[in-house]
């Protein structure tokens, strides 16, 4: 939808901010611009609604030339984010989301209908429609920001480094939020971070730009983590990028083990005739099935399980939605060494160890490496 042509923009004291820029943003989906301050994500950012205009190269938007545009349909058609949401502070919140609907000619009424509705899209309560700005946290302005570049319903969202003020649980929210209206809506957002976790969670495509305004690479996250185009991308994308990229591998191919699952009711003979050949420890879980803790076996036959000397379990992962990452990190977590996964529920699925978990990572890395595609899955 959007693409980017061999795009420079050199400002009036010399500075090359873009370096012969050349990307395709692909339609209805989130493209990730990510590099180290001073890099030009937000001069390429921009350039795309002409908040600046390039020195050399061109820009199209559904193939047209954006040049060739005027200025304020082109602003029409892209809502933008910054830092902070920049919102009106002697507006409401309600006005502030309704002001392009009625900058637009839309009436009174229907633009705050709109308003309540895109209130309620981000996940903001209609009780903070009459506050203004400064009577919310940092987190429900930056929803108040997405809610206004939404209001007109515009096919591109270009988000310039929208969550970096907020501390890491809000951003982590907002996040999630951002991949939710996107799975509703079917934006195409262009979005800036300077931060690497940030991109790989959300992009679908990322940018990685290196200082001097240059592409270093654009590629989807699982690629970027797999295959780092040259020593910059992979200093850039840290040191765990092994650890992370098992995020692109789902845990749902994991064999799990369920002969260890013990109901705390149990008898001594129930357990004394387990075969516990395979796994060293009980997990004892209450009369719903959910997990309460492990055991060794020799400390259970003697009678009652005393869930006060469980061991306890950590966090247990879902294999239908979590990664192996995931899986792999509660196992590392967890004091017997074993994960334990659970259903939708809440409910023991079954347990597996840090072994049975290393062996799927190298099958899953041999299958990627045989170009099998990674897909994004719940990190
Ligand atoms: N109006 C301007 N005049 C001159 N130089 C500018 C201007 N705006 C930006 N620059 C320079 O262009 C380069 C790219 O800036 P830009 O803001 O696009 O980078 P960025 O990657 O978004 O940085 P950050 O992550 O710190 O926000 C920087 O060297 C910056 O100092």
């Amino acid at each position: 939808m959007i693409r980017i042509d061999s795009v420079t923009k050199r400002y009036p004291d010399g500075t090359v901010a873009v370096d012969r820029l050349s990307l395709e943003i692909p339609d209805r989906s989130i493209t990730v611009l990510v590099g180290p301050s001073g890099c030009g994500k937000t001069t390429t950012l921009r350039m795309i609604n002409r908040m600046v205009e390039p020195s050399e190269g061109t820009i199209l938007l559904d193939g047209k030339d954006i040049q060739q545009q005027p200025v304020n349909t082109l602003r029409r058609s892209m809502g933008y984010v910054i830092q902070n949401a920049g919102l009106f502070q002697h507006r409401t919140i309600l006005d502030n989301i309704a002001t392009v609907p009625r900058l637009l000619g839309w009436g009174k009424e229907k633009s705050r209908a709109r308003a309540r509705e895109l209130m309620d899209r981000v996940g903001l309560d209609g009780a903070l429609a009459k506050r203004y700005p400064y009577q919310l946290s940092g987190g429900q302005q930056q929803r108040v920001g997405v809610a206004r570049a939404l209001a007109a319903d515009p096919p591109v969202l270009l988000m310039d480094e929208p969550f970096s003020a907020v501390d890491p649980i809000v951003r982590k929210g907002l996040q999630d939020e951002l991949l939710r209206i996107q799975g509703e809506l079917g934006k195409t957002i262009v979005f800036v971070t300077h931060d690497i976790d940030e991109a790989v969670k959300l992009g679908t495509m990322v940018a990685v730009m290196r200082t001097g305004g240059r592409l270093a690479q654009f590629a989807p996250p699982a690629e970027l983590l797999t295959n780092p185009a040259d020593s910059f991308v992979e200093d850039f994308l840290g040191t765990d990028r092994g650890i992370r990229r098992l995020s692109f591998f789902p845990a749902a191919g994991l064999e799990l083990l369920t002969s260890p699952i013990t109901a705390i009711d149990a008898t001594a003979e129930q357990i004394a005739a387990r075969d516990t050949a395979d796994a060293p420890y009980l997990l004892v879980t209450d009369l719903d099935g959910k997990p309460l803790g492990w055991a060794e076996p020799q400390d259970l036959t003697a009678g009652a399980i005393d869930s006060a000397q469980l061991i306890p379990y950590g966090r247990p992962f879902v294999p239908g939605t979590d990664s192996l990452r995931a899986a792999l990190d509660c196992a590392v977590l967890s004091p017997t060494g074993w994960a334990v996964a659970v259903d939708g529920e809440g409910r023991a699925a079954g347990v597996v160890s840090q072994q049975t978990i290393g062996e799927a990572i190298r099958g899953a890395h041999a299958k990627s490496a045989q170009g099998a595609t990674t897909e994004k899955v719940a990190r």
